[in-house]
């Protein structure tokens, strides 16, 4: 599998590509399945699962599935109670404000709960090509805090930040809770099937980075300590951390995944040489006319000529509405990449 090559750091003929939210609504055959289903009834289908995960695979033919699921599915298990308003993303009706109400957050075991999602995995991995990795995933702890405490998405996570300072004992019991229930929640993804796991730390950058410090890296330091070892890699992604570069390399990752703020040359010399990176192309750069794509490609690609140890990537998740057709010449340009292109 070249994607787990790179992951690695080993040398593959060409980088491997994948790309955030590649299983969604701008492919056309998602949108179908969508229509007669809502998003946590597809979650919960592992037949449907399997069929929009591999949507992208047969289109693009890139070289990772990523499973078809949420972040927030391991809230439910909890007695979070989790929905997908129309219009306003996810949602939960009855958010953590109180240090009981942390303590009231059940213990999801994975062996009864959420076993929709490991039999998904299974299936998937059996439908996909050998020479395809399968990636699982999951929330880091502060992302998964901010839907908790603030009850939705946002974008400065006023809230929550409040709520951390104000209520510091009460906020590290439930970074603690989330960390142990997502080191359990990984297992149960590679035990079926899954060959590498993404940590999205979405909303991770909001914070500064002494408080990022303070308050959230010690808990994806230990995920990614008791990740260690089931022998896959481990890819972070921090969205806008940017400002965190010079200690993420004390983690115990395989793969940093980078947005397009963090300039990919700059970010592996400040990584050094124990990590491979992932990204990082603006998913915008997508509705820019072709010939711009695969200008943008082939300059992002020959920033790490000669590099192993690199992923080929969106900064972030696609846009809903993306031209598909930009799609495909992204992916074709990374795919008909060779060194000798220079
Ligand atoms: C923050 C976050 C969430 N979910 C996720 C994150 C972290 C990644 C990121 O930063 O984008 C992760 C996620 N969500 C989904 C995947 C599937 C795999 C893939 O990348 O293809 C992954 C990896 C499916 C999904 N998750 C969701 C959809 C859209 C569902 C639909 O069809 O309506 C999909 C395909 C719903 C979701 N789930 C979440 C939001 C904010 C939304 C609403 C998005 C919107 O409405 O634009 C929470």
């Amino acid at each position: 599998m070249i994607f787990i090559d790179a992951c690695y750091r080993k040398p593959t003929p060409r980088p491997p590509i994948w790309f955030m939210r590649q299983a969604g609504r701008y492919l056309p055959e998602y949108r179908e399945i969508r229509a007669k289903y809502s998003f946590l009834e597809m979650c919960a289908n592992p037949e449907v699962v399997t069929e929009v995960t591999l949507q992208p695979i047969r289109r693009f033919d890139v070289d990772a599935a990523i499973i078809f699921a949420d972040i927030l599915l391991p809230l439910m298990p909890m007695g979070l109670q989790l929905r997908f308003a129309k219009g306003e993303g996810p949602v939960i009706d009855n958010p953590v404000r109180t240090e009981a109400d942390v303590a009231a957050l059940g213990e999801p075991d994975y062996s009864k709960d959420l076993t929709y999602l490991g039999e998904a995995i299974s299936m998937t991995r059996a439908k996909l090509d050998p020479s395809k990795a399968l990636i699982g995933f999951c929330g880091a702890p502060f992302t998964l805090a901010c839907y908790a405490i603030q009850g939705h998405g946002g974008s400065t996570f006023e809230y929550v930040r409040r709520w951390m300072y104000a209520n510091p004992v009460a906020f590290r019991a439930l970074m603690k809770h989330f960390t142990l229930s997502t080191i359990e929640y990984l297992k149960a993804q590679v035990a079926a099937g899954a060959n590498a796991i993404q940590i999205f730390d979405s909303w991770g950058g909001a914070l500064s980075a002494y408080d990022y410090l303070q308050f959230v890296f010690p808990y994806i330091k230990k995920i990614l300590e008791r990740t260690s070892m089931l022998g896959v890699p481990r890819i972070l992604f921090i969205k806008n951390a940017a400002h965190y570069r010079s200690f993420l390399r004390t983690s115990e990752a395989d793969v940093i995944g980078l947005d397009w703020t963090m300039p990919l040359a700059e970010s592996r010399r400040i990584l050094g040489e124990d990590y491979a990176v992932q990204g990082n192309l603006d998913p915008m750069i997508l509705f820019a006319d072709k010939d711009y794509v695969i200008r943008r490609t082939k300059a992002m690609l020959e920033i790490n000529h000669g590099q192993s140890g690199y992923i080929a990537n969106l900064g972030h998740g696609i846009h809903k509405e993306t031209p598909i057709e930009n799609v495909a010449a992204f992916v074709e340009t990374v795919k008909n990449f060779r060194h000798d292109d220079l």
